[in-house]
């Protein structure tokens, strides 16, 4: 559905002047720099598939949405949106696109929400039925009723969230690219619309691309990731497959019915002492090297065990060791 090949993306800035009346020596100036956004990346997206792409501040992810979206020409390479080029065929591609910046709304600021409805549905040369009817089911998803005739610049950042993911669905297409769509939410709006992009993915089919900073969007949606850094791809799989490739150890506390002795060596060098507290040892593992269940047989050579509490590394603290 989705395939972009060898994408490149480069800007070309002036470069800055220092000193007295530099601001107007850096504009008379042809000294230019070219930045490297998007450095080369390929990857392919099935339809029904929910992909999280990943990376830290400036890495190229808003730069790769705009190029699959055509609001920007790559400086090399192609995409592919259900066999078209959003470049060369831009308004047939929109046609099948929904896009959010969650940073910036898509809506006219000072008009009221259903007037921004009106003027994309008329954009989209959409039928007016076919826009109530639509707008009707989207009301009831995203609870729309209760701000719809309010202006834009007046809703908190949670209804303005929730109006522009109305407003990008509007004209139902198969293919969503989101960009930081929960962010700034609290809890509870971030889990509405968690629940929501959820139930459009599995009851829907929608194919997503979601970029975020939240990790938790990304492990509570996504089964496939993709991470960009310094514009190129790092790693593009399963987060199961990411966990075990960082190789993060999983920490596990084991409480003994009765005293254990001191653990200066435990019974295999694949388990490592972390504390030792009265009847309580907590241990580290590598899950790869050591599955969950030998550890424990491992474990029971020392007493007999009351309970156990495991815990899984962190998926922040996993993608941090490859930012
Ligand atoms: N129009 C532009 N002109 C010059 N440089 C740009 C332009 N747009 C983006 N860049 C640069 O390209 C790089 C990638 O930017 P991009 O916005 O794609 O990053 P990002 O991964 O989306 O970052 P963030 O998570 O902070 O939104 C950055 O170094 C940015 O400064």
């Amino acid at each position: 559905m989705i395939q972009v090949t060898d994408l490149q993306k480069q800007f070309k800035t002036l470069r800055k002047k220092e000193g007295a009346a530099g601001g107007l020596r850096t504009l008379l100036s042809r000294d230019y720099q070219v930045k490297e956004a998007v450095g080369g990346i390929s990857f392919a997206i099935e339809p029904g598939e929910f992909v999280g792409y990943i990376g830290p501040n400036g890495a190229g992810k808003s730069t790769t949405i705009k190029m699959l979206a055509g609001i920007l020409h790559p400086t090399s390479g192609t995409v592919s949106i259900c066999g078209m080029s959003p470049h060369r065929e831009r308004r047939r591609v929109t046609r099948r696109l929904g896009v959010l910046f969650g940073q910036r709304t898509g809506l006219w600021w000072d008009l009221p929400v259903k007037d921004s409805y009106d003027i994309l549905a008329a954009m989209y040369g959409q039928d007016n039925r076919v826009k109530e009817t639509r707008l009707a089911q989207l009301s009831e998803l995203l609870a729309l009723g209760e701000f719809i005739d309010t202006p834009v610049r007046k809703l908190s950042l949670g209804q303005r969230m929730r109006a522009d993911i109305a407003a990008a669905l509007l004209h139902d297409p198969d293919i969503l690219f989101l960009d930081e769509p929960t962010i700034g939410l609290d809890m509870i709006a971030k889990r509405s619309i968690r629940n929501f992009l959820k139930q459009i993915n599995c009851e829907l089919g929608k194919t997503i691309l979601l970029t975020t900073h939240d990790m938790d969007d990304i492990e509570q949606l996504c089964k496939r990731v993709m991470v960009i850094n310094h514009g190129k791809l790092g790693f593009d799989g399963s987060i199961d497959r990411l966990r075990s490739r960082i190789g993060l150890p999983t920490k596990i506390r084991v409480c003994y019915a009765s005293q254990v002795p001191p653990c200066g060596s435990l019974p295999d060098t694949r388990l490592q002492l972390i504390s030792q507290e009265g009847r309580t040892l907590t241990i580290s593992c590598n899950r790869e090297e050591l599955s969950a269940m030998e550890a424990l047989r491992l474990l029971e050579q020392l007493g007999i065990i009351e309970d156990v509490h495991m815990e899984e590394p962190d998926f922040e603290d996993i993608v941090h060791q490859i930012y």
